[in-house]
């Protein structure tokens, strides 16, 4: 077993820390907020975790230097806004080919780089990794069953990660197609706030399941026209977190939806929520990713316009529905 150095204590950091120390590892998880660490310390919980005790084993630490010395892997953990930032705190701590696992979901939106982009960028001597997939830390933290993907271009690394995450209640896949795996990571949660909307406005499941099959249709071809592959849109990094996020209300994404469906604005219904909502910070990114590639994306522009424009989520339904009539299946030739 390893000793692994999770930089971020979030709810999804914690639940990670958790399986992690689960599965034998030493396990060090940092907070960039002092008075995170000293309450799970004392009480041994985390907020947004009420049902678990967190276990004696972990060590919880302020102390950037200490969670990151002799650590067979980090797994970085903060919300996407602060993973340039976190990431610039690292690099002294950083020995070269130290193996570093994102699990943040999101996009930049100044440079539109992906979150092992950053990584690189700001750590040049690590070895960046992904870890996604259809994952709330409330069903992972209790350990329900659950699946993600471990991807990296390189396959001794992918399968390092796959090996210190791997149990009976946590299965991991291996995958090179880093690119794919992080674009269907990003997108995912502006189509979940679009699903989230149409449930808020007391739509059905016709309408939810419209969402998620032409949303994968939009995430896909963007994708595809970044490098991504195909296969990974349709793989559990894909199509099985855009399910998840969707149509769980443990989803922050799905939860803000349902609240600006309701009338919230974004900023009423991002209080509310009181965890980070990625979703909002993706939107912009998807849109200018969706410019510069000119790929069509019409439920991220909705979502734009809802999110930025304060267009009512009800309109920006009867839009998409009164878009130019369109043929799905374009593979097949009509007979005459
Ligand atoms: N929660 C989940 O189920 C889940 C699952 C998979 C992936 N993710 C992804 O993991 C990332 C983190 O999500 P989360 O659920 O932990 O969010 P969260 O809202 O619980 O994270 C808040 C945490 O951010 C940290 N933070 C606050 N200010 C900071 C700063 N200035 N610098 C560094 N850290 C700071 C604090 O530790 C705080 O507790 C997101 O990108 C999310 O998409 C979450
Ligand atoms: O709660 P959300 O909407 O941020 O989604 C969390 C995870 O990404 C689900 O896999």
């Amino acid at each position: 077993m390893g000793k692994i150095g999770v930089i971020g204590s979030g709810t999804w950091g914690t639940a990670i820390a958790v399986l992690l120390n689960n599965n034998g590892h030493q396990v060090d998880l940092w907070s960039a907020i002092p008075q995170e660490i000293e309450e799970m310390r004392s009480t041994h919980k985390h907020k947004n975790l009420p049902e678990v005790t967190l276990p004696d084993s972990i060590r919880y630490t302020a102390d950037l230097e200490e969670a990151m010395k002799e650590k067979d892997m980090l797994v970085l953990s903060v919300p996407s806004v602060f993973v340039r930032s976190t990431a610039r705190r690292m690099k002294e701590f950083c020995p070269q080919g130290q193996i570093i696992v994102d699990v943040a979901k999101g996009i930049e939106e100044d440079t539109l780089k992906t979150m092992t982009e950053i990584i690189q960028e700001e750590i040049p001597q690590c070895e960046p990794a992904v870890l996604s997939g259809p994952s709330h830390a409330e069903e992972v933290s209790r350990g329900l069953p659950t699946t993600c993907v471990a991807g990296s271009r390189k396959k001794r690394i992918a399968e390092a990660v796959q090996s210190a995450f791997m149990s009976p209640v946590f299965r991991v896949y291996t995958s090179p197609d880093v690119l794919g795996i992080e674009v269907g990571a990003a997108l995912k949660n502006v189509v979940a706030l679009a699903a989230g909307a149409a449930d808020g406005l007391g739509y059905g499941d016709n309408t939810k399941a419209a969402l998620i099959t032409r949303g994968i249709a939009e995430i896909s071809r963007l994708g595809m026209a970044m490098g991504g592959s195909f296969q990974t849109f349709a793989g559990l990094t894909g199509i099985g977190d855009l399910i998840v996020t969707c149509a769980s209300m443990h989803s922050r994404n799905r939860r803000a939806g349902i609240l600006i469906g309701k009338g919230y604005t974004m900023e009423e219904a991002m209080k509310e929520v009181q965890m980070v909502v990625e979703g909002v910070y993706s939107a912009r990114a998807a849109l200018a990713l969706s410019k510069k590639y000119s790929v069509p994306m019409p439920i991220v522009e909705a979502v734009n316009q809802v999110l930025f424009e304060g267009k009512p989520a009800k309109d920006a339904v009867t839009d998409l529905m009164m878009r130019d009539r369109r043929i799905e299946n374009t593979s097949l030739p009509w007979e005459e």
